[in-house]
């Protein structure tokens, strides 16, 4: 008898324990559960994409953004302020100086290795060196050099001299006598049309803009064509130049066969009858023969309704022989008629002009001189020898 009661009380110890292991087990699940609760991963979802209606209220208060579905708000908008492009005297004179700020280090260190004592070989091939560095291109350096050295032995010359020599060789050199003008106007009442073509990022797009202000300047009526289907940033980027002069820019939707836009932009040119039409174009050159048939497709269609009266061909004066590349490359696949050099703000290899000029036969018609909408010039062989000579 004595054994069998500690024997229960062992029994009934063994389920107390057990029943508070339970009741402990239980207290410790209903804890954890709201912990988790706490932390769900879905909170921060929820946060960063708000449900649809609270999405709208922001759109509708922005009328910048304010899509079609908000008709009433478009009146409202305030038509914008058209921009009054740069006079033509001002704009020349500004640039000229900027040209000469770009350019200048070249003539200098020509004049400082002319103007030396004795003129050894080690200068000349300095001199050659010099020229090289501006990517004037090995033929015309050595041209340069020959004519120079005849020029100072023959005409034993003073400082003053060696610097108008110097004026009128590289003045030779880049060729005065050829013929700059744009080509802008049309005949039998057509517009102008200038279709620019040119490797992407070159300026291509900055350039019509550009070309399009100075022809608003001079109180032209102008269509713009955004044929550069290829990225739907350089149709917008057009658009805005548009904008700020008033000028009105034909697109198509993303991937638009290019020369259907530059059709659809010269029939409207005609049936408004503007004086120029500008054309812009993609330029991608990862496919010699889809560029050469793209653009030549371009042109062809154009010329259904209006002769192409001017070729634009722009290359980045900074990108040196890689531009020379290119430059073939489009010359193959579409005439030519014009070179603008963009970006000579940022080089100080002005040499390109020459170089350019002797490869493709083609005259360099317009620099680029920055990124300010004024910033393009004609090109002015005078000018462009008294900025290099400072
Ligand atoms: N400093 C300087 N920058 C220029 C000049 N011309 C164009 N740019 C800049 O070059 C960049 C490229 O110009 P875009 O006009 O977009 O070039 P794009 O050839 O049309 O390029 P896609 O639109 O991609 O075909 C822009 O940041 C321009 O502001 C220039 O003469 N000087």
């Amino acid at each position: 008898m004595e054994a069998l009661v500690p024997a229960w009380t062992y029994v009934l110890i063994a389920l107390a324990i057990l029943v508070v292991l339970a009741v402990v087990a239980a207290v410790a699940l209903a804890l954890r559960t709201p912990r988790g609760k706490a932390t769900p991963p879905a909170a921060p979802t929820r946060d960063v994409t708000p449900p649809p209606e609270v999405e709208t209220a922001p759109e509708r208060e922005d009328a910048a953004t304010a899509p079609a579905e908000a008709p009433e708000v478009a009146p409202e908008v305030a038509a914008p302020t058209l921009e009054r492009p740069e006079g033509t005297a001002s704009r020349l004179v500004r640039l000229r100086q900027r040209l000469s700020r770009s350019q200048g280090a070249l003539g200098k260190g020509l004049l400082a290795l002319l103007s030396r004592d004795k003129l050894d070989e080690d200068t000349w091939e300095s001199i050659e060196d010099t020229l090289l560095t501006a990517d004037i291109g090995v033929a015309p350096t050595q041209q340069l050099v020959d004519n120079l050295r005849t020029r100072l032995r023959v005409e034993g010359l003073d400082a003053g001299q060696v610097r108008e020599v110097l004026a009128e060789e590289l003045l030779a050199l880049v060729d005065p006598e050829l013929d700059r003008r744009l080509q802008v106007s049309g005949e039998d009442g057509k517009p102008g049309v200038v279709l620019v073509v040119g490797v992407n990022g070159v300026g291509k797009t900055t350039t019509v803009g550009k070309i399009g202000r100075i022809l608003v300047a001079e109180e032209r009526s102008v269509l713009m064509g955004a044929a550069d289907t290829f990225r739907a940033a350089a149709a917008e980027q057009l658009g805005t130049w548009g904008e700020r002069v008033g000028v009105e820019v034909i697109r198509g939707p993303e991937g638009t066969d290019p020369a259907s836009v530059a059709f659809d932009a010269v029939k409207q040119g005609i049936e408004r009858e503007v004086d120029t039409v500008l054309v812009d174009t993609a330029g991608r050159l990862q496919n010699k023969a889809g560029l050469m048939d793209e653009l030549g497709k371009v042109k062809r269609v154009i010329e259904k309704q209006a002769p192409v009266t001017e070729v634009l061909l722009v290359l980045d004066a900074t990108t040196g022989q890689n531009g020379m590349m290119q430059a073939r490359v489009f010359a193959e696949a579409v005439d030519v008629t014009g070179i603008v050099l963009t970006k000579l703000d940022g080089s100080a290899k002005g040499g390109i002009v020459v170089a350019v000029q002797r490869e493709l036969k083609v005259p360099v018609k317009l620099v680029g001189l920055g990124e300010g909408a004024d910033d393009l010039a004609p090109f002015d062989p005078r000018a462009f020898v008294d900025a290099l000579l400072g």
